[in-house]
């Protein structure tokens, strides 16, 4: 895409004015030997479409087959936003067949990020609704700017539609049943200080959440690797078989679900609301 245009215009255009369609979506560095950083790169909020889930699955395979790297950090390009979700615009009046390869694309970016061998560190800083928290809860660890006014949590049902079974089990895994239920059913989106109680995230920073990351990555990727893998299938497998055997029947789910007037009408109207303000 971006070799298409001329190796002038490469080197003078401001990567601000690249659309999506020329842009990596996601960066990748190495800091050192065994720690790479993905940095979600989808201006303007890192929503999730179906390219952008190719992307970052495809990132994490390369990452991984280098057999040194043991840890990756997980950043936003956005100074304010970790990832706004879902792109709802996939869920607004799509075709049948692009929904249900969305969802493919969505299932294997959870399997993918939840299941690697790599230690993953999620630095959040900035807000993480819906499917930002989805991408940070899949993390191995969780990092959050203190900035009072950033939000994480899962706001599924602000927008007329649930979260999939697995992304309850997850969040029910993460902070308890009890916590789960009340936050699943008001939608509730969690100020950085009430998500560090509820364990939503493991700590608050106020210094730049990288810095911190880079060295719980350092930390995390001490630990010999047999081990820590082997802890993190017990912990994990059971979650990833049942989806596994599960997936083209949550496909059917969510393309039944999604296809709904009804929840084709929320959709539109949370849209509209988005765009206006
Ligand atoms: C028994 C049967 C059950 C079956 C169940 C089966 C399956 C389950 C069914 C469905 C599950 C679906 C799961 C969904 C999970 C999701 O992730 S849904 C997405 C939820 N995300 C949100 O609600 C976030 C919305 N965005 C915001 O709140 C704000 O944008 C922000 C992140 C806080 C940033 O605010 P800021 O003021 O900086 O930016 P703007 O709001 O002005 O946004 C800029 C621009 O971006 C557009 N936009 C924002 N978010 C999204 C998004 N998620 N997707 C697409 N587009 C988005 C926004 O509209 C603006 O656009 P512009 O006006 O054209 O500039």
């Amino acid at each position: 895409m971006l070799s298409r245009l001329s190796p002038l215009a490469q080197r003078t255009i401001s990567p601000r004015l690249l659309s999506n369609a020329q842009r990596t979506l996601v960066n990748i560095s190495y800091p050192s030997p065994k720690i790479a950083v993905l940095e979600l790169d989808r201006p303007p909020v890192n929503s999730l479409s179906l390219e952008m889930s190719a992307k970052i699955v495809e990132s994490i395979k390369e990452i991984e087959s280098n057999p040194e790297v043991q840890a990756m950090v997980l950043k936003s390009s956005n100074p304010k936003i970790f990832s706004a979700g879902l792109d709802i615009t996939e869920m607004n009046r799509p075709t049948v067949a692009r929904l249900e390869d969305f969802w493919r694309n969505i299932q294997t970016l959870f399997l993918t990020l939840y299941s690697t061998r790599l230690s993953t560190i999620a630095s959040i800083d900035g807000h993480s609704p819906a499917g930002g928290c989805l991408l940070a809860m899949s993390c191995d660890y969780r990092i959050m700017s203190a900035t009072p006014s950033y939000k994480i949590g899962l706001n599924e049902t602000k927008l007329g539609i649930a979260a999939p079974y697995w992304l309850k089990d997850l969040f029910v895994t993460t902070i308890g049943y009890r916590e789960a239920e009340v936050g699943l059913a008001l939608g509730k989106l969690y100020s950085p200080k009430e998500a560090l109680e509820i364990k939503l995230v493991d700590e608050l920073v106020d210094s730049p959440v990288i810095d911190v990351a880079l060295k719980r990555a350092d930390e995390w990727a001490s630990i010999p690797e047999k081990g820590r893998v082997a802890s993190k299938v017990m912990l994990r497998g059971a979650m990833i078989q049942d989806l596994e055997e599960k997936r083209e029947m949550d496909v059917g789910w969510f393309r039944d679900f999604i296809m709904e007037e009804g929840v084709q009408k929320g959709i539109e109207g949370y849209l509209k609301n988005l765009s206006k303000k």
